[in-house]
């Protein structure tokens, strides 16, 4: 991996299926009951009875990236594409993700660009290794340095550029209430990062489509 990306995530940030200690149905629905009376409403109440149980299945869904290894959907590539090794973009990939501080979601698209050499990867792969990642607990540093790495990691390309732009809704229904603020970040690695030039040509691209 490349060694400034490596720097930038903590070592628990780049797991391929990790190992997860869950607790069970029974200790996550009272922990649901729990965070209901929190919120100063009954849990016992006809409405609220079945809520434990549908919070349970559905962070099992939104979170659902912490079963999956980003590295095996780029696993399958292809070499005949006549010669093509000029830059490919998936630009806007839109995700929904959760903030590691609030577990609140953030929302917002990636943009995703590589330089092949001598193999290309199925387009869809690009948004399923975005949507695995953002099925995790995030900061949006750590989900754009997580896309750049495992695709620089696993294609070896020549470069990698990753954009990412979200809203924070723990910005924006909390806290300061800010609301429509964006964040934008980008990794760029190999040529991406070495040339300012390809920098540009890649978030040229990415706006030329009304993109960030
Ligand atoms: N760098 C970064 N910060 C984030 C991200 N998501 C949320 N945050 C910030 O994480 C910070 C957590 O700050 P704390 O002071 O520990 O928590 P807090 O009291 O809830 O902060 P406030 O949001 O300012 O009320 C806040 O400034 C959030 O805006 C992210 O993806 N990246
Ligand atoms: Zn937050």
């Amino acid at each position: 991996m490349d060694a400034a990306i490596k720097k930038m995530m903590p070592q628990s940030a780049y797991m391929d299926k990790p190992v997860t200690d869950r607790p069970s149905q029974e200790e996550v629905e009272t922990a649901v009951r729990t965070l209901l009376r929190w919120t100063g409403d009954n849990p016992d109440r006809e409405g609220l009875v079945d809520t434990p149980k549908r919070v349970a299945k559905a962070f099992r869904e939104m979170f659902g990236g912490y079963d999956m290894c980003p590295a095996e959907e780029l696993g399958r590539t292809f070499e005949e594409v006549a010669g093509y090794d000029d830059l490919v973009i998936v630009r806007d990939i839109k995700f929904h993700s959760h903030c590691e501080h609030h577990m609140v979601p953030i929302i917002g698209k990636a943009h995703v660009g590589y330089l092949p050499d001598g193999k290309v990867v199925g387009l869809s792969k690009i948004a399923r290794v975005v949507d695995i990642f953002a099925h995790r607990l995030q900061t949006q540093e750590a989900l754009t340095a997580q896309i750049a790495g495992v695709i620089q990691d696993v294609l070896n390309p020549r470069g990698v550029a990753v954009m990412v732009e979200a809203e924070h809704m723990c910005m924006a229904m909390r806290g300061i209430r800010k609301q429509g603020s964006t964040t934008l970040t980008s990794t760029f690695t190999g040529n991406f990062r070495d040339n300012p030039e390809e920098q540009i040509r890649f978030v040229t691209m990415v706006r030329a489509g009304g993109g960030a």
